[in-house]
């Protein structure tokens, strides 16, 4: 199956979740001229890092970016892997992935595993408990969140469970593009997967955003990839080449699990 993607690299207003949303409106009117099935978001994309004033500008349930997802999917007759967003629920506030599919249902929710202390995340928000894989049109998908692209046998548990592609939506800092770019094509090789990682652009008090969204083919080549600005970028994957990769090279098949013990 191939599937044609944009990924909305958005310069984030920081704090201010009415900004975005206009913007999201106006940047999904612009990718949809390339005829994407599916659009992805970054990390955090109606607040950016705003961690301390979440409890006011987080999405309480993630209502209102669901009902704006089911509106536009059906509008446009498009899935969104809907970046994340600061959903907030009774227990705390949750770094949340929203998959909602072209017929306008909510298909799966993530929350960012690994919390990421640099940037604050452990004071404020709470770690997900379950895991990211969720299927469109019949295929097996896993969303990741930024920092957890630094943990990989959580993407080879997804792996491992039936991902052929992995969706990657962070808000990943320019001095470390370097990790980014590195970390993201070793993920697509060693998992002979597609790795699609949306990125923002721009900057808030504290960082300097790398851009550099790019999609991966499950033999490490770069298909698509951003600049450091906002815009939308816009590649095909094709999901007979997970299969093609893994015939050639069978490292699923040459694994030996029983001694990967610490
Ligand atoms: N938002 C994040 O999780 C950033 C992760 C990051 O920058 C890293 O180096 O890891």
């Amino acid at each position: 199956m191939k599937l044609n993607i944009a990924l909305i690299q958005m310069d984030i207003v920081f704090g201010d979740p009415v900004a975005n949303f206009q913007k999201a409106e106006r940047l999904i009117e612009e990718a949809m001229r390339q005829n994407p099935e599916v659009i992805v978001f970054p990390e955090l994309w109606t607040t950016g890092y705003d961690l301390a004033n979440l409890p006011d500008i987080g999405d309480t349930n993630a209502q209102e970016t669901i009902d704006f997802f089911r509106t536009k999917a059906k509008q446009y007759n498009v899935h969104f892997v809907g970046g994340s967003i600061a959903k907030k629920q009774e227990d705390g506030i949750y770094n949340t992935l929203l998959v909602v599919n072209q017929h306008g249902e909510l298909v799966h929710q993530y929350s960012k595993l690994h919390l990421f202390q640099l940037m604050d995340e452990h004071l404020h928000l709470k770690a997900g408990k379950e895991e990211g894989l969720f299927s469109l049109n019949n295929y097996t998908f896993a969303g990741q969140i930024c920092y957890d692209i630094r943990f990989p046998e959580w993407m080879r548990t997804h792996v491992l469970n039936g991902a052929e592609a992995i969706f990657v939506v962070a808000e990943w800092p320019l001095p470390r593009l370097h990790h980014w770019k590195t970390l993201l094509t070793a993920r697509a090789i060693e998992n002979q997967c597609y790795i699609i990682a949306c990125n923002c652009s721009g900057s808030n008090p504290s960082n300097v955003f790398a851009g550099h969204s790019l999609i991966i083919d499950p033999w490490g080549e770069i298909i698509a990839e951003g600049s450091e600005q906002e815009e939308i970028i816009c590649g095909e994957i094709d999901l007979e080449k997970v299969k093609n990769v893994r015939n050639t090279i069978p490292v699923f098949d040459d694994r030996k699990p029983n001694l990967y013990k610490s």
